[in-house]
């Protein structure tokens, strides 16, 4: 408490531990004049990066965080900093981490877990189609809005976001080429084969909420865990994956493709036959729309244009 922006304590009164990071902590909150409960994530300065990158990377987040505008993705309320910390204010997400549900049921349900898949691919395509790839999609990185199996879901954590500078890009082509690297013009470059990060961690995460277990891990074989991940040599271990459709493990092998043109992309992992699940993207739908719109019907929102007729589209690529 002493060491807290003396802003901070005017608005809200922290209280409890909520939740612990590697590079923080996560404190309830509430805010004084509304008694509103939030979460405040502090993040030391000094973590383990260099003085440059890590105030690059915080500026970046904190530019990403209050740029984004999706139902899953988290929104900052406020956002203070001392000489030595960050203290970002967030929306309260009751459930907690995505981890720990895995965790204390050991694996979800394939419908619980699609319906948070679901939700999540849309997160990123928002991401994607705004050019900000995370980059460090893990299962403490998805948040739950509550202890209900049919919840919103939202990621954070962009501590490791990158803004596709094609700019940069471009100005660096301008340049006389003859001493850029071949990678630079190959796309490989941390710009070019960007998006197709999040699709391989996205598949990670799947497999993780399928099995409860993770693919890569160095109790499988004699091979180093990154020599496993180089390879795309992930273990379906069969007493974890026999109830777990086809269709399901079809999704998670399209996303671990270590060759990342023949990755499938989030756009066409919305497309793929698993999520086409009417009963599914309704209750998606439902719990992405704006509070207390879910349970009246539709209204028309523009009574003037014709009401169009068609289902919710399949993608949520609508909302971003
Ligand atoms: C922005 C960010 N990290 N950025 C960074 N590490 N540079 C960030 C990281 C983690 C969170 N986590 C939470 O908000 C968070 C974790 C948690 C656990 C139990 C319960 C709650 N809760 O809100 O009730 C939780 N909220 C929120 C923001």
């Amino acid at each position: 408490q002493s060491s807290l922006p003396r802003a901070l304590q005017d608005k809200y009164v922290l209280t409890r531990r909520i939740g612990t990071g590697v590079c923080g902590e996560v404190r309830l909150a509430f805010e004084r004049s509304t008694c509103r409960k939030f979460a405040v994530k502090i993040i030391n300065k000094k973590n383990f990066q260099s003085e440059g990158t890590a105030t690059r990377n915080a500026e970046t987040e904190i530019e990403i965080l209050q740029r984004v505008d999706h139902p899953c993705l988290i929104k900052t309320e406020d956002f203070y900093q001392t000489e030595d910390s960050y203290y970002i204010v967030l929306e309260l997400m009751e459930g907690g981490e995505l981890f720990h549900r895995v965790k204390s049921q050991q694996q979800l349900d394939e419908g619980v877990a699609k319906l948070y898949f679901y939700q999540m691919l849309c997160a990123v395509q928002y991401l994607h189609r705004n050019g900000i790839i995370h980059r460090d999609l893990k299962p403490e990185n998805v948040l739950l809005s509550s202890s209900e199996d049919e919840c919103l879901i939202k990621v954070t954590d962009f501590n490791q976001s990158r803004i596709l500078e094609e700019a940069a890009l471009m100005r660096t082509l301008c340049g006389t080429p003859s001493y850029l690297a071949p990678e630079v013009f190959t796309h490989a470059s941390s710009t070019g084969y960007g998006l197709a990060v999040d699709a391989w961690s996205l598949g990670v995460l799947l497999f993780v909420c399928l099995s409860g277990y993770a693919p890569f891990h160095e109790s499988f074989g004699e091979r180093s865990v990154t020599e496993q991940i180089i390879h795309g040599e992930f273990t379906m271990v069969p007493s974890k994956w026999r109830r777990v459709s086809n269709q399901a493990k079809d999704v998670v092998r399209k996303l671990l493709v270590v060759d990342p043109k023949l990755r499938m992309t989030v756009d066409e992992a919305l497309q793929h036959p698993w999520l086409q699940d009417q009963p599914m993207l309704q209750t998606a739908h439902r719990l992405m729309k704006p509070a207390g719109r879910g349970d009246e019907d539709d209204e028309d929102d523009a009574p003037s244009a014709a009401v169009s007729t068609e289902a919710e589209p399949s993608s949520a690529g609508s909302l971003n």
